[in-house]
């Protein structure tokens, strides 16, 4: 019976999921990793997984349910044709490349693969993130459990059933958490700019940045009312909207910048 998990490619977002994996019960013997990295590959080890630096290294015998591949999109034509060998009727591939088509993988792979396009996103090292995955035809409904249990160990899930919609995800979920610490960065700069020790401004907005998220999540109100909370007429929060949210504001260039993520992806699938 086909078991455990072969992860191609352990960077950083392959081991921010590893990491959030371990942290959450996966017994690390049952995970075999191909990075080819020296460096990467003892700290690896320490973590009780079997490090092997290619495809042909993977032990004999190794019959995964679920094969990740988590190396860049530029690199996937080379790296996966060499997984190929581990197609089964109990195994299932799932990517996490930017860009990169279930057509392509088809293609790479065979015509008969089961293979889940995901999108995850690095919060999934402490649990937090956000997976988001596209099923081919061949992806069965208990592979489809596993799958959703295996992204579920480090985040919430969230399946598409039109893989056209995948550039777009990836543009909001997959890179946003680089626009949020862009913010916590812009905001401890503004902070210092407005008077503020650096180590304190620093504070302020990293644990300003983790409070709004944490009660945007569990509050009844949405996002804009709990802007509105903390605005008070004439106070200071409006005249920082005033700007945020004037012509040419935050709003039109988040807009700008998803879109740019979004066809930045498209381009990597070809
Ligand atoms: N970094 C992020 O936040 C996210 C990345 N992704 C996707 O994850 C994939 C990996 O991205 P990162 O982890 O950021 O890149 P990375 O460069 O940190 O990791 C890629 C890893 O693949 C390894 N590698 C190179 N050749 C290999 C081979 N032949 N076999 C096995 N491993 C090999 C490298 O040594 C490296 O450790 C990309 O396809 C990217 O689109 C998806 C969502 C978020
Ligand atoms: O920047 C990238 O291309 C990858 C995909 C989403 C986040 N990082």
């Amino acid at each position: 019976m086909a078991n455990g998990l072969l992860l191609v490619g352990c960077g950083k977002m392959g081991g921010a999921m590893l990491d959030g994996w371990l942290a959450r019960g996966t017994d690390p013997r049952t995970v075999v990793i191909v990075e080819p990295a020296e460096a990467a590959q003892t700290a690896l080890k320490a973590k009780g997984v079997t490090v092997v630096s290619a495809a042909d290294d993977v032990p004999d015998g190794f019959a995964p349910d679920c094969v990740i591949l988590a190396v860049k999109p530029q690199m996937m034509a080379d790296v996966a044709p060499a997984y190929a060998r581990f197609r089964s009727p109990e195994t299932q591939f799932l990517s996490i490349a930017a860009g990169t088509t279930i057509g392509f993988f088809e293609g790479a792979l065979g015509g008969d693969a089961a293979i889940v396009r995901t999108m995850p996103n690095t919060p999934a090292a402490v649990g937090k993130g956000m997976m988001v995955a596209c099923p081919n035809p061949n992806v069965t409904k208990a592979m489809k459990v596993r799958a959703g249990e295996l992204l579920a160990a480090v985040g919430e899930v969230a399946w598409v059933e039109d893989e056209s919609q995948m550039d777009a995800v990836t543009a909001v979920s997959g890179s946003g958490p680089a626009y949020v610490f862009h913010m916590i960065e812009c905001l401890a700069a503004a902070g210092e700019a407005a008077g503020l020790p650096a180590a304190l401004s620093a504070k302020l907005a990293l644990q300003t940045v983790y409070g709004a998220g944490c009660l945007a999540r569990d509050a009844d109100e949405g996002p804009a009312q709990l802007r509105v909370n903390v605005t008070s007429p004439g106070g200071t929060t409006e005249a920082a909207l005033k700007v945020l949210m004037a012509e040419g504001g935050l709003k039109p260039l988040m807009e700008k910048a998803v879109l740019a993520a979004r066809d930045r992806g498209r381009e990597l699938g070809g």
